[in-house]
């Protein structure tokens, strides 16, 4: 290849994966060793990151691993416990993906996991605020209505917090909605659908607009069976559940995340890039500085105060949205309008779902 080309302006993309050696983790950082697009992939973890780094390693593509595991020093409360190893994980770092914390365990909320995970994050943000604060952070740790919270927070108490870059990790829902559907109708193609889920991540929070996909499933038959429709539902609001009951106390999730986190990863490069623009729903604070919100608001506000609800609207909220080298370009607010009654109802629950996990978030961060 020749090194005297300068004409090649693709930025090198570094990608740090905290919690890099766990369920999720593993197969994650496999499927970016495998991107074309990214030039560094730093893996951090608390254990057992040598190996999973070294493994990455024999793999024949061009993505540089490097490997971090947090030192016992680090884990002193002396003043010299600088966790250097994390530091060097998340410096210059262009994406943050983070899938470190306790998975479920049968009979466990994601809510469960809230005190345990909370405090993991907290070290976390308050690293990428001091050594990586331009960085675009995509969390997947549960409970994620109220670890992105505890993360908008603490990068507001260190002034560096920026809407635009803070991102829920919410597209599983998405990803099962398409399957669900495609399984009910006839279990091809699944990928063809595109069903927006609109609110937070666990249970009734989780509102997957079957009325609003690409193809047109509003008109089909078998969901206009009220008892089908609301199996379907139910299905996409516990289907981590359903992985849970599975694997029978071995953890939750982590094949299919790991799917769906590369794929929001990549339609959040491709935006970067300005490759493609595609758009996909992620949960983020309702800042007004970003294109798309207060027309969310009013709108919302529109639909609470038409149905006589005294609902608070969510701070945060997973919606639709495009992206650009600055995170999101543009916040889709259509949907709103667009929701039957039966969607409505089903956001007004979420809603205060949210509001109370959001809180429990805030409350950490400042207690
Ligand atoms: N957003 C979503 O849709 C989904 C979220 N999840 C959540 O993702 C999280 C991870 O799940 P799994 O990978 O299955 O769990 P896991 O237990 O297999 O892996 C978690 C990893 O995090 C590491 N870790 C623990 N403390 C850490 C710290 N302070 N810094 C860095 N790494 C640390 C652990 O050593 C472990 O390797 C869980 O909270 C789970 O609930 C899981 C599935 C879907
Ligand atoms: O159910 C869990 O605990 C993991 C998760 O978030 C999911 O699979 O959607």
């Amino acid at each position: 290849m020749s090194t005297t080309d300068t004409t090649d302006t693709t930025p090198f993309i570094k990608v740090s994966v905290l919690g890099a050696a766990g369920g999720i983790g593993q197969p994650l950082s496999l499927l970016l060793k495998l991107n074309p697009h990214i030039n560094e992939l730093a893996l951090y973890d608390v254990v057992n990151i040598p190996g999973v780094a070294a493994d990455l390693n024999h793999i024949d593509t061009d993505v540089k691993i490097t490997c971090h595991m947090k030192s016992k020093s680090a884990d002193s409360n002396s003043n010299e416990s600088l966790n250097e190893s994390l530091k060097n994980a998340i410096e210059n770092s262009n994406f943050i993906i983070i899938p470190a914390g306790l998975p479920r365990k049968p009979g466990m909320t994601r809510g469960d996991l809230f005190n345990i995970n909370a405090n993991i994050c907290k070290e976390l943000a308050e690293y990428i605020a001091l050594y990586s604060p331009n960085s675009i952070v995509l969390i997947i740790s549960n409970p994620v209505n109220s670890t992105v919270a505890v993360f908008k927070e603490i990068f507001v108490k260190f002034n560096i917090f920026n809407p635009k870059k803070l991102f829920g990790v919410t597209i599983l829902d998405h990803v099962r909605s398409n399957t669900f559907i495609s399984e009910l109708i006839d279990g091809t193609l699944p990928n063809h659908y595109n069903v927006p889920v609109v609110g937070g991540h666990s249970g009734h929070s989780i509102v997957p607009l079957f009325s609003q996909s690409n193809c047109d499933i509003s008109n089909l038959k078998i969901l206009n069976d009220e008892n089908i429709l609301d199996s379907l539902i139910h299905r996409v609001q516990y289907g981590g559940d359903e992985i849970v009951k599975a694997k029978n106390g071995l953890g939750s999730a982590t094949l299919s995340m790991a799917y769906a986190g590369n794929k929001f990863f990549n339609i959040i490069l491709n935006g970067y890039l300005n490759i493609k623009e595609i758009k996909i729903s992620s949960y983020i604070y309702l800042d007004d500085s970003i294109p798309g919100i207060i027309e969310l608001k009013n709108n919302l506000k529109i639909l609470l105060n038409k149905n006589n609800k005294n609902i608070k609207i969510p701070e945060f909220l997973a919606t639709p949205m495009t992206f650009d080298l600055n995170g999101i370009k543009n916040v889709d607010y259509t949907w709103v309008n667009k929701m039957n009654h039966k969607e409505q109802e089903m956001f007004f629950i979420a809603a205060d779902f949210i509001n109370q996990n959001v809180e429990k978030g805030i409350n950490f961060v400042h207690s």
